[in-house]
């Protein structure tokens, strides 16, 4: 398949575009902004979109994961998909779940690690299919891009706001272990600051360079979209705080572009795009995303009951949801690279 046959055609294409895109550079631009002039929240605040993202877009575009392949591959839903799918969720997330509560340092660092090839895999998708990305037609490009994308929001924060970092890192450590969280603090020196600062920017140049070079035989117009983002996400990532960036970057970009990939494979979402009609295309993705969400939820009041820790401030408990979205993250990204696998997104022009 090649970068042709996985764009839509047609008016649903540019639906899909806008969708994908257009909200989320809303968001993170006049947010950027707004910081960029000398806006500043109270930390509570910080945590709205985090905790709005239970039920707006995050928590749900992980929701339909049972319904994603068997769409994508254009077959019925059967109960031996949503089995497949359910005992893949109840294994990888179960044995997550009891690295969490065994050694909350290495699960924590697995979170970011895991998070940032996510976040960096989501990319490749939307850029590709959406936005005609010629100059990312190789294996290599869309590796680094990939590798680029997922560390600007798991690194520049790192860099950029170290002391918020840290509390968050010690604070999903310290649910399960108190004395732990004090070998978490010891990652956060200035000389580690440095090295992440100096790789991300050594890392983000080549990957543009790299780019550069192809579009100057593919056309620059996608390729200044890439580094448009891009330039756009450091910026973001370096004067927001990481609490209030990374809750408004997985509801209005991470999760909305997936949940875009998921009607462009949803043969009864196709009559709303071609449509224009959004609100008709998200309402459909909502009931499909309601019953596992809902589920989602008893497994947070589940979490909350058995974590050692207590819970006892808004940090703590959007700390507890984090930790519910790690383990569900675990599966699903087996459910998305399997995804990209179908839709041949590591093999480009085969
Ligand atoms: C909030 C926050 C952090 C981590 C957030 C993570 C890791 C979120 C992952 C979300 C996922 C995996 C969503 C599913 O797609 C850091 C970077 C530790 C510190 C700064 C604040
Ligand atoms: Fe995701």
């Amino acid at each position: 398949m090649s970068n042709a046959s996985l764009r839509p055609s047609g008016t649903a294409s540019a639906t899909l575009f806008r969708l994908a895109f257009l909200p989320g550079w809303a968001v993170i631009a006049a947010t950027t902004g707004a910081f960029l002039v000398g806006a500043s929240l109270p930390l509570t605040y910080q945590l709205i979109p985090l905790a709005a993202s239970v039920v707006l877009l995050g928590l749900p575009h992980g929701a339909v994961d049972h319904l994603a392949l068997p769409r994508t591959r254009n077959e019925r839903v059967t109960v031996r998909w949503l089995a497949a799918i359910g005992v893949l969720y109840a294994v990888v997330g179960g044995l997550y779940a009891a690295v969490w509560f065994l050694a909350p340092v290495g699960a924590v660092a697995a979170f970011i690690f895991m998070t940032w090839v996510h976040w960096g895999q989501g990319e490749i998708y939307p850029l590709v299919a959406l936005a005609d990305a010629d100059h990312l037609d190789g294996r290599l490009e869309r590796g680094l891009t990939a590798a680029i994308r997922g560390a600007l929001p798991m690194l520049v924060p790192f860099v950029a706001f170290p002391d918020q970092y840290e509390l968050v890192v010690t604070t999903l450590v310290g649910l399960f272990d108190a004395d732990a969280a004090a070998t978490a603090a010891a990652a956060f020196t200035p000389t580690a600051r440095l090295a992440v600062a100096v790789t991300v920017g050594g890392l983000v140049a080549v990957t543009l360079g790299i780019g550069a070079v192809a579009a100057s035989e593919t056309g620059w117009g996608p390729w200044l979209l890439d580094a448009g983002e891009t330039g756009l996400l450091i910026l973001f990532f370096a004067a927001v705080p990481p609490i209030f960036a990374i809750g408004l970057y997985f509801c209005f970009w991470h999760s909305l572009r997936h949940i875009v990939r998921l009607l462009a494979v949803d043969n009864r979402a196709a009559p709303a795009l071609d449509g224009r009609r959004y609100g008709a295309a998200l309402a459909r993705f909502a009931r499909d995303a309601a019953p596992l969400s809902a589920a989602s939820l008893v497994l947070l009041g589940l979490l909350y009951l058995a974590v050692p820790g207590s819970v006892d401030s808004p940090l703590s408990l959007v700390g507890t949801y984090l930790v519910l979205i790690a383990v569900l993250t675990l599966p699903h990204v087996v459910v998305v690279a399997w995804m990209d696998h179908e839709q041949r997104l590591w093999r480009p022009g085969a």
